[in-house]
């Protein structure tokens, strides 16, 4: 067989897919994996399972896998991220010749990205950092692709990557160059942190239908599905659907056999940490990734579920009077705090792209998020048309397409964090959106007490109204006689 035109390292989930999503494209593919260790095979696993008629050359010695590969090389890396990514880089190094093109696929650390993209570059190898979205399926039939590498690797690259991508709803592939270095693996982590919150929102809606509406799974799975052709459309919602209704061979629903404990890679606790470098707050994705933090603790939970004092779910306390009235008001809550969840994404998009010089378009990613990823959902077609209006603003908010929808929204969302709050049950990601919501409409927010405070104990001054941007003033708080104000102790102390 001749040379292939591309190499694909790691044949585990993603590995396998792509390389079957590139030969379906007409590419001839080198396949290869690590063989030590105790594991299966993968090499010979994939080549008997899917090998036949195909063009695959697989090798598991390292040196024979790149000399299969025409030169200028391009070799995909499809493993573990972190740790055996350097490994791999270390090991196949050798073997590489001037300005061959490693690209990254899975989920590394975009700090790590740019470390690596800096130090190859000295060695004379191309290096990109490509996300990739859409498990399984998208990377067997049409991914979602976010990269991060120079313009002149990008020019190769695209051609090989474009064709195997999704297709967004105008049909165009949902597949950009985000920026240099670690720009692609920053946009794929940012899709994960949204991709937790989406997760735990529904997550959310669910808990309510069940434990407070006392919905049956299969009506619920079928409220999911009528939603499902609405605005509220998304691949998140339509696999909810079908969750709810899987049984196992015994006929149980196979949803309440499964431990209540939400297991994380990392991905959305580093959105938040990023974000937080560049001092935004994601309070959306924040309280996703604590809630799956939280379910973890399932020891602890068990030992108080039973001593704590407050509500239980009941849907005869009186505080649930129509049910269906409050359907339609978790409908409203459901997309309104989705919807806070993403401004919060494509925020931090654009202040990161600013802060480290990349050249995020945040309506491009709407739209390459429209289609392949886990994250796709009619509530992109909102913001791309958002953003068509002119990207004049750096938050969805400041759009009237986006912003004028929560007039709607408005009464549902609230009456059902009052009701879940009310009933004691647990809605952190739509809670916290609406207390977003309602610090992003605030003029006023009492951060001046806190800078009182500040300077009260330690001195560190504060600005003042009429002067915003200048001078630190201080006080001597504790100076004055304040004896006539604390004289009256609290008549009723807690
Ligand atoms: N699963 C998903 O939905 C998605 C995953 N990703 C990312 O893609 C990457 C691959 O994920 P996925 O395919 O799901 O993972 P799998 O667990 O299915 O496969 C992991 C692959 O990494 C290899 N590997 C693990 N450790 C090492 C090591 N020390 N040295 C060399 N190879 C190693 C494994 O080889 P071996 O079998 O020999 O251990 C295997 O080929 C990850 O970064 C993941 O975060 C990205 C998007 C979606
Ligand atoms: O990248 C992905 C989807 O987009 C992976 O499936 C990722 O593993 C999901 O994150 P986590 O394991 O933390 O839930």
């Amino acid at each position: 067989m001749s040379q292939s035109d591309i190499g694909i390292y790691g044949l585990g989930l993603m590995g396998s897919n792509l390389a079957l999503n590139f030969e379906s494209h007409g590419h001839n593919v080198s396949v290869s994996n690590r063989t030590e260790g105790e594991g299966e095979n993968l090499i010979a696993s994939f080549m008997k399972e899917h090998g036949a008629g195909k063009r695959f050359t697989p090798s598991a010695d390292l040196k024979e896998f790149v000399a299969s590969i025409q030169k200028p090389r391009t070799i995909l890396i499809t493993i573990t991220s972190g740790k055996p990514v350097d490994d791999f880089i270390s090991s196949v190094l050798p073997h590489l010749d001037d300005w061959d093109t490693l690209v990254d696929c899975g989920n590394s650390h975009f700090e790590e990205t740019r470390r690596r993209a800096a130090s190859l570059r000295f060695k004379r190898i191309n290096y990109a950092g490509v996300g990739i979205s859409g498990g399984s399926e998208g990377a067997r039939y049409g991914p979602s692709i976010m990269a991060g590498t120079t313009k002149k690797c990008w020019k190769s690259l695209e051609k090989i990557l474009e064709p195997i991508a999704a297709r967004s709803f105008d049909d165009t592939p949902c597949c950009l160059l985000a920026g240099s270095d670690g720009a692609g693996h920053f946009v794929k982590m940012v899709h994960n942190g949204i991709e937790y919150a989406d997760m735990q929102i529904l997550a959310e809606v669910y808990h309510i239908m069940r434990t407070l509406f006392k919905m049956h799974p299969s009506d619920i799975s079928a409220k999911f599905r009528q939603w499902n052709y609405t605005s509220l459309g998304s691949y998140l919602l339509s696999i909810s659907a079908d969750i709810l209704q899987v049984r196992d061979d015994s006929g149980v629903l196979l949803l309440d056999q499964i431990l209540d404990s939400a297991e994380q890679k990392g991905t959305g606790r580093w959105t938040v940490q990023a974000a937080s470098e560049l001092g935004i707050q994601l309070p959306v994705v924040s309280a996703s990734v604590d809630s799956r933090s939280l379910s973890a603790l399932t020891g602890l939970r068990g030992r108080l579920s039973g001593s704590l004092f407050g509500p239980e779910p009941n849907s005869s306390s009186g505080l649930l009077r129509n049910t269906e009235n409050a359907l339609q008001h978790l409908e409203q809550a459901y997309l309104a705090s989705r919807m806070i969840a993403a401004a919060e994404g494509f925020y931090l998009l654009t202040e990161a792209s600013r802060h480290y010089k990349w050249t995020i378009d945040p309506s491009e990613i709407a739209r390459i998020w429209q289609g392949g990823c886990i994250i796709r959902s009619e509530l992109l077609r909102t913001i791309v048309a958002a953003y068509g209006q002119g990207s004049n603003f750096n938050h969805l908010l400041l759009s009237p397409i986006y912003s004028n929808r929560f007039r709607k929204l408005q009464e549902g969302w609230r009456e059902t964090v009052t009701l879940a709050i009310k009933s004691g049950i647990h809605v952190p990601a739509m809670a916290a959106s609406l207390q977003q919501y309602d610090a992003l409409r605030s003029a006023y927010l009492p951060a001046n007490l806190i800078q009182a405070q500040r300077d009260y104990f330690g001195s560190h001054g504060f600005r003042v109204i009429n002067d915003p941007d200048g001078t630190h003033y201080h006080s001597n708080w504790n100076k004055q006689d304040l004896s006539d104000n604390t004289d009256d102790e609290p008549e009723n102390s807690l």
